[in-house]
């Protein structure tokens, strides 16, 4: 058994079929690039795949686990959303201690503060979410990637949206680390990326 492994799951939106007895793994050490246009249903999918969403039949195993009933085993993977999922009164600091700290990760001050730094972030700390632009606020959702969590899954919905090719590159490096040190990643992208870890494209198709 894989790591991630989808079972015969269907999902249905507004009575449209999103998709319908789709099954596939995802092994230790991989990632999977989803692709598909738009509305195909790859947010939709990926909500399923970390216990957000319940598919209208068939199973999702994370880790040897029945997600659809045990959702406790979610504290070893880290989802990225679409939308950012911070809170816009509250500075990065702020944001990220209380990720940190609702997951069981407890980072340290030092550990976030230096996170931030690399991520170019230095001298924002004490700034509300609201004033940062949108490639800086995106910076702060993905510094979760850098704290140390021992997460086996990342699964990121657009990670690349509004960050500079700098910042892109940093990402592409860090998820190019993670895989090769036996990590695995889902990634939806409507942009290239420039990777060179063991990956697999997958495309959902549009349902009509
Ligand atoms: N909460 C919801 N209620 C009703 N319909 C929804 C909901 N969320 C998504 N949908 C519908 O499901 C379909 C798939 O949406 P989804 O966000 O999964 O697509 P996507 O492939 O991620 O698209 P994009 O590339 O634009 O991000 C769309 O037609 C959308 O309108």
């Amino acid at each position: 058994m894989g790591l991630l492994q989808l079972q015969d799951i269907s999902c249905e939106k507004q009575d449209r079929v999103l998709f319908a007895n789709l099954s596939l793994t995802l092994a230790k050490g991989e990632l999977l690039f989803l692709k598909g246009e738009n509305g195909a249903g790859k947010t939709s999918l990926l909500r399923i795949m970390v216990g957000l969403s319940k598919p209208q039949r068939g199973k999702v195993y994370f880790d040897g686990v029945d997600l659809t009933e045990d959702m406790s085993v979610c504290e070893k993977l880290i989802y990225c959303g679409h939308k950012l999922g911070l809170n816009a009164s509250l500075n990065p600091v702020e944001n990220l201690m209380f990720w940190s700290n609702t997951h069981g990760h407890n980072a340290s001050l030092t550990e976030l503060e230096d996170i931030l730094e690399q991520l170019g972030l230095f001298g924002m700390e004490d700034l509300p979410l609201r004033q940062l632009s949108a490639g800086q606020q995106r910076r702060v959702s993905l510094a979760k990637l850098w704290i140390n969590t021992h997460a086996k899954l990342w699964v990121l919905d657009e990670p690349f949206t509004a960050l500079d090719k700098q910042t892109v590159e940093l990402l592409e490096n860090k998820l190019d680390s993670f895989v090769e040190s036996g990590g695995s990643v889902v990634l939806t992208s409507h942009q290239q990326a420039s990777l060179n870890c063991k990956q697999r494209e997958w495309i959902l198709e549009y349902l009509h």
